[in-house]
């Protein structure tokens, strides 16, 4: 039901999420001839079944809306527990209960899965997060013009939203990072300006694993760290209060783009990259190496996908979007050879180095696109007996899909952190035989709207 409003505020009732988790609904506006005209919008922090009153602010075509009042709260709604909620651009679900963001979670999935004729009775009960709060074991925090650290504002990535807390991250990581925003403070360091490229300080990366207590700081800053005696002060400090940091690192970027990269760097303390473990294989994670970001829910991953693939020990697979071997690892050791394919080219020698690492000798990594890869993964398996993809949110895309359709294997272990890609793309395996079994969904990223899948999909002929 929509009404009718004066100005541009308007009272509105929401119907629905959006793919983004953001309330929708639809206002009838009157145009200049005075003719109505319905409009579709989303209202940010809202829930379907909420009664809001929300303003509509210029420019009007971009039709953003500011929430002015709730006047008929969802029973779900709860305080969210940051101070930053509402003005940081991560974490936009803290205001619903945890038991209703897994709810939502499992209805999205089925209600993509039946837009597209799917049985959505496949989609088993979600599987709850061990903890919906400092999960994350990465956080990027960005330097402002004054040397303030903190985190971009939610549809301003100009503007930065100095750090008090961040209830996602582990009680280390923050304390960590204050001591970094403190020492920059003490030493009137500057941070770097977006609009005049001047300024010293850019970013600040953590890393910090769980499972072996190690962390990692990394500094990005324009200039080299030679000239900086304030540095002496920051690695006492770390080495004092905080043990655990293996690596402090100086990473020089230089570059306008404004970008989490370096061209050239030091290590100021320890060593120049950090171990992490997942499912009981060890990985050394350089300061860019792409590694899963709750490792506790990730472990889930990989034991569902292994309980799907069933496999028996002989079969020939392939782990399409491999990163740095997550999935190749723990399934190498149960099947006669596994090849890899991942576009780049620094999580390939990765992947190599973790295989060795870990004593996993019948892999073959490609860093390759995952189309082209499979052709040539393809010319040596002939036809794969068990194919893993983990492709990132914009899916593997029908070409690659219908490819692997082709090339036959029993079994696809399907790995999604976008249900929206991830139907779209199975789609394309029915003509080719294959039937959905069972789609399990785990929630790696409470407090947020996504929700990570893990598929099973059989080839019903031999
Ligand atoms: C969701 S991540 C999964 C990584 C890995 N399975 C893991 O668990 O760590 C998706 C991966 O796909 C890779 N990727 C993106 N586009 C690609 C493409 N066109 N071809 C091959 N790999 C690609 C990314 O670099 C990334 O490592």
């Amino acid at each position: 039901m929509a009404y009718k409003f004066k100005d541009n505020t308007f009272i509105t009732d929401i119907s629905q999420f959006d793919a983004k988790g953001v309330g929708r609904a639809v206002i009838h506006r009157e145009n200049k001839q005075g003719k109505g005209k319905k409009q579709h919008i989303t209202i940010p922090y809202t829930l379907p079944g909420e009664r809001v009153q929300a303003t509509l602010v210029p420019p009007y075509r971009k039709r953003i809306v500011k929430l002015d009042d709730i006047i008929e709260a969802h029973p779900e709604r709860i305080e969210p527990a940051c101070p930053h909620f509402g003005r940081c651009g991560g974490c936009s679900w803290q205001h619903i209960s945890y038991e209703a963001q897994l709810n939502e979670k499992t209805l999205q999935v089925k209600q993509l899965l039946e837009e597209q004729q799917f049985d959505s009775s496949v989609v088993q009960p979600i599987i709850v997060a061990d903890d919906a709060w400092h999960y994350r074991n990465k956080m990027e925090f960005t330097f402002n013009k004054d040397g303030e650290l903190g985190l971009h504002e939610k549809d301003n990535y100009r503007k930065i939203i100095p750090l008090e807390t961040c209830m996602i991250a582990s009680p280390e990581m923050v304390a960590a990072t204050m001591e970094v925003a403190n020492w920059t403070k003490e030493h009137q360091l500057s941070g770097y300006d977006k609009e005049t490229k001047d300024g010293l300080l850019r970013h600040l990366m953590v890393r910090h694993s769980q499972a072996t207590g190690e962390m990692m700081l990394a500094l990005f800053a324009t200039e080299s760290a030679d000239q900086y005696s304030a540095l002496s002060d920051l690695i006492q400090r770390i080495k004092e209060k905080y043990p655990y940091v293996k690596s402090l690192l100086w990473l020089e970027n230089r570059d306008i783009a404004d970008k989490v990269q370096a061209q050239q760097g030091q290590i100021l303390l320890g060593r120049d990259f950090i171990y992490d473990e997942l499912a009981g294989y060890r990985y050394r994670l350089w300061y860019d190496t792409f590694f899963q970001t709750n490792p506790v829910q990730a472990e889930k991953l990989v034991e569902l996908a292994l309980e799907m693939a069933q496999p028996k020990g002989t079969e020939k697979m392939i782990d399409l979007f491999c990163g740095v071997g997550t999935f190749s690892l723990p399934f190498a050791s149960r099947v006669s050879q596994l090849a890899g394919i991942e576009i780049v080219e620094t999580s390939i020698e990765s992947a190599k180095r973790n295989a060795s690492d870990n004593g996993v000798h019948n892999t073959w990594f490609l860093a390759r696109d995952a189309r082209l890869g499979l052709m040539e993964v393809l010319e040596l398996f002939e036809n794969p007996d068990l194919l893993l993809l983990d492709p990132p949110r914009s899916g593997a895309g029908g070409k690659v899909m219908r490819r692997i359709a082709r090339s036959k294997p029993k079994r696809i272990v399907y790995v999604s952190c976008n249900p929206k890609t991830f139907v779209s793309d199975i789609k394309e395996l029915i003509p080719f035989d294959y039937h959905l079994e069972t789609v399990q969904p785990v929630d790696l990223f409470p407090q947020t709207y996504h929700v990570e899948c893990v598929s099973l999909l059989q080839r019903e002929t031999i």
